[in-house]
């Protein structure tokens, strides 16, 4: 009998001057970008988020202290692919993963597909498994005022 458990992630990053902006993977050309202790990926952060909490694992501070120095500047991939190999660990597949970005600019579109398959790789799930969406809040509250941006994300594993 299969086993399933669901799981929830969700971050925000500031948006500043002389930051990349890196989102599922991919950098964005944008005149503003993430800040953060690591890359401040916070696509990749909500997704670690929401596969850590569908193992019961905690989240991704817990496992990456943000007062830990050896990690500045760290790569989200990386600490999404360390987040995996506990989960897999436990006997646990990624069944589906589906995500939102909140941005009201830049434009996630033509990023959307690439952002799908650096998760899937990460994962060792196919593309189809992966779906990646972006809205904007219409100009309403930080993030329609392009101070930060923010992700959801949802996680179903399968323990077979
Ligand atoms: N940063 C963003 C935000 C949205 N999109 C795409 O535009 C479509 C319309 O967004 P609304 O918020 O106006 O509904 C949406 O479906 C996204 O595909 C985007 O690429 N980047
Ligand atoms: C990723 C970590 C790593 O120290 O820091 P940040 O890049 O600042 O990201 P955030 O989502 O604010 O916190 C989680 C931390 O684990």
């Amino acid at each position: 009998m299969c086993s399933f458990r669901i799981g929830h992630g969700i971050d925000v990053h500031q948006l500043v001057e002389n930051r990349k902006c890196i989102i599922g993977g991919v950098e964005i050309p944008y005149e503003l970008g993430l800040l953060g202790h690591s890359d401040a990926d916070v696509l990749l952060h909500a997704i670690t988020d929401a596969i850590l909490g569908a193992a019961a694992l905690g989240d991704i501070g817990h496992a990456f202290p943000p007062d830990d120095k050896s990690i500045e500047g760290i790569s989200s991939g990386v600490m999404l692919e360390k987040s995996f190999s506990r989960v897999k660990s436990l006997g646990y597949k990624v069944s589906n993963i589906d995500a939102t970005i909140l941005a009201e600019a830049p434009k996630m579109k033509p990023y959307l597909e690439e952002m799908k398959e650096n998760i899937a790789k990460i994962c060792e799930i196919e593309r189809e498994q992966v779906n990646v969406k972006a809205t904007t809040t219409e100009k309403l509250g930080f993030i329609g005022r392009k101070e930060g941006i923010a992700a959801e994300a949802v996680c179903l594993l399968v323990k077979e």
